[in-house]
């Protein structure tokens, strides 16, 4: 089975923050060993120091992945450290959006095999969405491990190639805190409407969840779904005549908020 390359070989983990530690916090449930990870990370969490990694330790000769998962503003100072492991024997996995895989190359090497992953925080749960696509030393077997890894936190899809990832980071990678977001919103319309804090809150999030777990399970699509709550001239039809408005309904301000993720990336990227 590939996974057992990385419990073999190692794991190294470059910065262990808010989406390394939800990735970690997967794999360490799906039953990878705590002693084939080693975790570089300046100021490690309280978790992260319970969970039995290696933690900022001497590292291993030839790991089979380096996952980089540090903010792209901090790249040029953490992945010098690391260079030596470019040339080809290890796997690079990165997860930062927008740095292309033009800039590890310049960094690790041409020889290098380069992944660029965009994960989501759902992955801390086993329901993450992440997107991959490689560099021309990425042969079948790196990605089949990538995705083998990958998979074990969630769904994983290959892209077509990374002119793709931007869209995609704008989406599923930051999607999940539109979702956040959604909850917040309903949750204070409903004080609004004279609803407690602490209610309002529970139903917005009851619904939003209880939603996505509908949407999820549910054969139907997500049009039917919504048509299946809404009854002609009720309450529903009544505030979807506000959500879908073609001017100022939900789809035209997704539609900015997507375009502004999509553009930071590419800035990013610079
Ligand atoms: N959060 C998300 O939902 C997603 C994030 N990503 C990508 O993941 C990456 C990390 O994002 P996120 O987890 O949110 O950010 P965080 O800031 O939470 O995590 C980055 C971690 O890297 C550490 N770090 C900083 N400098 C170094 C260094 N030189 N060596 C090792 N570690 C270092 C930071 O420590 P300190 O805080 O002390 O500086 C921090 O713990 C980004 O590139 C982002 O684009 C991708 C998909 C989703
Ligand atoms: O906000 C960000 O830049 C990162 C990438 C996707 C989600 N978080």
């Amino acid at each position: 089975m590939v996974l057992d390359q990385v419990k073999a070989r190692g794991l190294v983990l470059l910065g262990c923050g808010k989406m390394g530690s939800a990735m970690l916090q997967g794999w360490l449930a799906q039953g990878l060993p705590a002693a084939s990870v080693w975790v570089n990370d300046p100021h490690p969490s309280d978790w992260l120091a319970a969970q039995g990694v290696h933690l900022n330790a001497a590292l291993p000769d030839a790991p089979a992945i380096v996952l980089i998962a540090v903010k792209p503003q901090m790249m040029a100072a953490a992945l010098p450290t690391l260079a030596g492991y470019g040339g080809g024997a290890t796997l690079f996995l990165s997860i930062a959006a927008g740095t292309t895989i033009a800039t590890y190359e310049q960094m690790l090497g041409t020889g290098t095999p380069v992944i660029r992953a965009m994960p989501n925080t759902p992955a801390a749960v086993g329901r993450g969405m992440t997107a991959i696509t490689g560099n021309a030393l990425a042969t079948s077997a790196h990605l089949e491990l990538a995705e083998a890894l990958l998979a074990a936190v969630g769904q994983v899809v290959r892209l077509e190639g990374e002119h793709q990832m931007d869209a995609v980071t704008a989406v599923s990678g930051s999607g999940p805190a539109y979702v956040f977001h959604l909850i917040e919103a309903l949750a204070a319309a409903g004080e609004a409407e004279g609803l407690s804090g602490p209610l309002a809150m529970q139903l917005a999030r009851a619904t939003v969840t209880g939603a996505g777990e509908l949407a999820h399970r549910a054969p139907e699509s997500a049009s039917q779904l919504r048509i299946n709550v809404t009854s002609p001239g009720g309450t529903t039809a009544a505030a979807l005549a506000v959500l879908m408005d073609a001017d100022t309904g939900l789809t035209a301000l997704l539609r900015r908020a997507v375009k502004a993720a999509a553009d930071r990336g590419r800035e990013l990227g610079k």
